[in-house]
Formats: structure tokens, C-alpha cells, sequence
């Protein structure tokens, strides 16, 4: 096998830090060629549909490709912003105010960057671009608080798959998940309080979770148990009582049975138990996207109004509320920790010329 090519090493590069937030990924456009290439790369991975491949290759091929192109490409018409999607809008927007807030607080040697598992900017490529910047710390944040195996392990495969191919692997950090750190629950706590604040207060709060199939809880995921651990955290950080919300899960993908209770059927059953409003969150998901913006925030809501619930309201995601980029912040530090990120410019001159002396060694030396 042979490896990537390496810039060449030379002596007294100060390493530099970077951050890299991850999100899922996106098509590039709400076509039906653009949804192809998205759902092949993202429907092939073996972490997300867990079946045989040559059963999965024929289903998927044949079936799902030709058939859920069109469709979902209809669907994020629906959504789509005049920025692009709205998943890499806010994506996006979110790394460069993390970047302001990071120097804000005195990290100065960090760079924020943001990469999608699938579709792009790909991850391998922005990697890439960190090492041709000189980055040699490499801090890789999901834009999932809880961890699933679908997702952030998924994740984790794409980053040992890049750098299984490089000579110079840069020092690595991982952040698993989020799902219980104050920063995310007060983020979310703030941004339901302000909703409340603004549009009054419904019978029931659902949190919505992005679901998965039920056998990945079985086999070990700890995905239901992150997710019922963030309900239950922002629900006493509301002073909620067991009965004022209820945690569901939405997305559900094939036939096989995924986790429950379902959203759309709970809304559905709540209007018919007589509750006139609900208020819905999706706390999984820390940018508006697809899932959110169309499916809760439209196709569930029909749903609701159809069983003859009369005030459907859909709370947006954190996307770049000033609360959760404090929170990523202080998610991303803890994970810097003990790395030169607060280096000013005077000090890396500094350090500069100290490195530089030892190349001279080096040199010396014939190195
Ligand atoms: C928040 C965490 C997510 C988990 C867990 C997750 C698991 C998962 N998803 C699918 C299938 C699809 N998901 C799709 C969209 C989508 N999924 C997430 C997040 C999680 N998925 C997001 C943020 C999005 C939206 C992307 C966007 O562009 O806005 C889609 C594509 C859309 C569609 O065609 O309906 C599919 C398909 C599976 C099978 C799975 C776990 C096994
Ligand atoms: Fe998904
Ligand atoms: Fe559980």
C-alpha cells in the first residue's frame, strides 16, 4: 500500500490546532441526480444499514436509489435556503462563529474548520487541507450530542480510514458525545424558555429524537439511553413534571421496527387524548435540516391537525443561538486541553525563533 503525499517534514513548524466540526452531510442540490450521489454514499455505509451487502446492493440499486431520489428531492425543495441546505447553511455558520468565540476566549492557535461525513466539504478532504496548513492537532467534534454507532462511529471510520493512508498522522482527539454537558442542556433549555416567552406555552413538550432500528439498542448502541438522559436533564432543568413531555422518536427507514414511540403517532394519538396544543423538539439534531424543517415541522404537523389537534408548534433547532455556540465552546475546551491553543502571536514568534535555533542544531548535526 502506499501512503498520501506527505508535505515534506521540516524542523521548527510550530503545530497549530484545529477543531473540526462534523455534520452528516447533504445533497448539493434538491435534484434527483444530486439525492442519488448523496443517498448511494450515505446508504452504503455498512454502520448505517446493517444487512448483507449483496441483499443491500440489489434493495438499494434497484429499489430505494430510483425511487427515493425523486421524492426526497421534492422534499428538500421544500426546505431549501437561498444559501443551499439549510443542514450546511447552519453547519457552516456555526464553525466560523466557534472559531470567533474560541479566539474570543484566548485560543488564538486554533483554527475551526467543518466537514461532512458524506457529500462535501468531505471530511478526508478538509483533513487534508489541516495538514497542508500545518495543523498537527486535530480535535474532531460531531454535530451529534448523542453517540450512535450509525453516526459518530461512522464518523470515527472515516477518520481512521484517511489516516490509515497518511505517514504523519497528526495528534488526534475525539469528542464522543455531548448528550448530558451543561453547555448543550442549558443551550436548550434557554432556547425553549425564549420560545415560551414568545409564543406562550403548549399542554405537552415532545423531544423528538432522529430514531434508529431497534435491534442497534439490542446489540449494545447506547443511542436510546443518551437520548433519554438528555429528555430527562432538560426536563428537570424546565422543572418539568413526568407528565408535561414525552420523549419519541422520528425518521423510522424501511420496514423493520425502529425505536419507539414514533412521532408523528404519538402527536397524533395526544390530539386525539384531546390536547389542543403541542410543543415539538427535536434536541438530537443542533442544526435545522431536512428532518426537522420538513418532516416535523410539516409532515408531522398535518398528522397532528388531521387527528384534529388545533395549535402545532415546531421549535427550532440551536443552530447559532449565541447559548449553544458558548456551549460548543466549552465542549471543544475540554478537549483542547493541554494543547498550545492560547499561544498570542508575540509568544509563537517567540516559540518560532526557539525552533528555529534548533534547526540550526539539526542542521548541525546533518539531520
Ligand atoms: C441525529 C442523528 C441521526 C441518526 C442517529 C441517524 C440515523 C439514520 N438515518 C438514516 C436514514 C436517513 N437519514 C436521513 C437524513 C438525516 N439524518 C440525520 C441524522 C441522523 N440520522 C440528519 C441530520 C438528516 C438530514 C440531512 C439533511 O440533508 O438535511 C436520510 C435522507 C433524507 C431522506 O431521503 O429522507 C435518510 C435516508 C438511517 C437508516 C439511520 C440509522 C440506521
Ligand atoms: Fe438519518
Ligand atoms: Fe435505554
Amino acid at each position: 500500500m502506499s501512503f498520501r503525499k506527505e508535505p515534506p517534514h521540516t524542523h521548527g513548524n510550530i503545530a497549530k490546532s484545529a477543531v473540526v466540526l462534523v455534520n452528516l452531510g447533504t445533497p448539493d442540490a434538491p435534484t434527483r441526480r444530486a439525492l442519488r450521489r448523496y443517498l448511494k454514499e450515505f446508504l452504503s455505509d455498512r454502520r448505517v444499514v446493517e444487512i448483507p451487502r449483496a441483499v443491500w446492493w440489489f434493495i438499494l440499486t434497484f429499489i430505494i436509489l430510483p425511487f427515493r431520489s425523486g421524492k426526497s428531492a421534492a422534499k428538500y425543495k421544500l426546505i431549501w435556503m437561498r444559501e443551499g441546505s439549510p443542514l450546511r447553511v447552519h453547519t457552516q455558520k456555526q464553525a466560523a462563529l466557534l472559531d470567533t468565540m474560541l479566539e474570543e476566549r484566548g485560543h488564538h492557535a486554533v483554527k475551526v474548520a467543518y466537514a461532512m461525513r458524506y457529500g462535501s466539504p468531505a471530511l478526508p478532504q478538509v483533513l487534508d487541507q489541516l495538514k497542508a496548513e500545518g495543523c498537527d492537532r486535530i480535535a474532531i467534534l460531531p454535530a451529534y450530542p448523542q453517540y450512535s454507532g450509525t453516526t459518530t462511529g461512522s464518523i470515527w471510520d472515516a477518520v481512521f480510514a484517511h489516516y490509515a493512508q497518511v505517514r504523519n498522522v497528526p495528534e488526534l482527539r475525539l469528542v464522543k458525545h455531548y448528550h448530558d454537558h451543561d453547555g448543550y442542556i442549558d443551550a436548550l433549555r434557554d432556547s425553549v424558555l425564549e420560545y415560551w416567552e414568545n409564543h406562550g406555552r403548549g399542554d405537552k413538550l415532545v423531544m423528538s429524537f432522529h430514531g434508529v432500528p431497534k435491534r442497534t439498542l439490542l446489540l449494545g448502541d447506547p443511542y436510546h439511553c443518551e437520548c433519554h438522559k438528555t429528555a430527562r436533564l432538560l426536563a428537570e432543568r424546565l422543572r418539568l413534571g413526568p407528565t408535561d413531555y414525552v420523549v419519541t422518536f422520528q425518521s423510522r427507514f424501511g420496514r423493520a421496527e425502529w425505536l419507539q414511540p414514533y412521532t408523528a403517532g404519538t402527536v397524533a394519538q395526544l390530539a386525539r387524548e384531546g390536547a389542543r396544543r403541542v410543543d415539538v423538539l427535536c434536541p438530537g439534531f443542533t442544526s435545522d435540516c431536512l428532518e426537522t424543517l420538513e418532516e416535523i415541522n410539516m409532515e408531522v404537523r398535518r398528522e397532528f391537525e388531521a387527528a384534529g389537534g388545533q395549535d402545532y408548534h415546531y421549535i427550532p433547532c440551536l443552530n447559532e443561538t449565541p447559548a449553544w455556540i458558548a456551549g460548543m465552546a466549552e465542549i471543544a475546551e475540554q478537549h483542547l486541553i493541554g494543547w498550545p491553543t492560547m499561544m498570542s502571536p508575540s509568544q509563537r514568534d517567540a516559540e518560532k525563533r526557539d525552533a528555529d535555533t534548533g534547526r540550526e542544531r539539526a542542521l548541525q548535526l546533518g539531520a
